[in-house]
């Protein structure tokens, strides 16, 4: 029973999408829901809820127990608080995992990609880089500030937040241009994003989710993340400095081929962090790296 619960709760990708999906009626996915999110406080609450030593919880602690922070939420919010937890722990999980990994790609500059492949032949990216900028910074840059990323960002169309359930927790709309000279078409998502705090990291974690108000759109192929994260944490000499850890899990749906779409992926880490650092370097244009 209890794997079953927390297959659920974790398993925020395909299956579960899919029977959500077939769940479209709104009566009977908010009763599916709420069911969902009892099961899971009432795990937490009996302490059943088994999480991996190594995350850090300090950010439940900090906040009050998660029936006083849902009390006053909708369903739908708390659906969304959840699932952007969920998606937390279990892209930590992944990225923290030890074996199976292989170097991908390592670049003049020091920042490293590895992959993995995942049961269900899917395959993820991890890329490790140095950052000269703070986690508070880049927690600003890349979470709060996530509609001006297109700004700073050529692969990324547009990002519209359509949700927010308090300062942590939002649900995202991203649209991406043409990748892969044109070959990979626009594709667009849907994400629940969360961030949460441990001393001094930032974590943020996202996935695919749904919104009866934006269902898959005529024109778009709807690209479908899994559980992805991004950890940032400062050097330990420079204080200033971040280690910026990104999971990359992510189907991008249509018919590509494989050998394509895992080129592609790696590369478009490798574009987003060489374009974050330009848009660093414009925020302490003395100190360029
Ligand atoms: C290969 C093709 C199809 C996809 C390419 C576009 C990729 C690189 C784009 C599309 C949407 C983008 C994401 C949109 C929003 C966020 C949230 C932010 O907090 C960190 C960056 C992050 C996670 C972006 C990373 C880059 C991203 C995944």
């Amino acid at each position: 029973m209890l794997r079953a619960v927390l297959k659920l709760c974790c398993g925020i990708t395909y299956p579960h999408l899919r029977s959500m999906a077939g769940l479209q009626r709104a009566g009977l996915r908010r009763a599916a829901l709420a069911a969902f999110g009892q099961e899971i406080t009432h795990l937490q609450s009996r302490g059943q809820m088994v999480l991996p030593a190594w995350i850090p919880l300090r950010w439940t602690e900090k906040t009050e127990p998660v029936e006083q922070r849902t009390a006053a939420l909708a369903d739908e919010d708390v659906f969304y608080l959840k699932q952007g937890e969920a998606a937390l722990i279990e892209a930590l999980k992944i990225v923290e995992s030890e074996d199976g990994w292989k170097l991908e790609m390592a670049e003049k500059n020091g920042d490293v990609i590895y992959s993995k492949v995942l049961t269900g032949n899917r395959k993820v990216f991890r890329l490790e880089a140095e950052l000269n900028a703070s986690p508070e910074e880049l927690h600003d840059i890349l979470f709060f500030r996530i509609e001006e990323i297109h700004e700073w960002n050529p692969s990324i169309k547009r990002i519209k937040v359509l949700k927010h359930v308090g300062r942590n927790t939002m649900v995202t709309h991203e649209v991406s241009v043409e990748m892969a000279g044109n070959l990979i078409g626009q594709r667009d998502f849907l994400n629940v994003r969360y961030s949460s705090k441990s001393e001094s990291r930032v974590y943020f974690g996202g996935a695919a989710t749904w919104m009866e108000s934006l269902p898959p759109q005529p024109g778009f192929v709807r690209a479908e993340d899994g559980p992805t994260c991004i950890i940032l944490q400062p050097l330990q000499d420079r204080p200033d400095r971040s280690r910026f850890i990104w999971l990359l899990n992510m189907d991008i749906r249509g018919w590509l081929p494989q050998s394509l779409v895992n080129k592609a992926l790696p590369q478009a880490q490798v574009d987003f962090t060489k374009h974050l650092r330009r848009r660093l370097a414009t925020q302490h244009p003395e100190n360029k790296s």
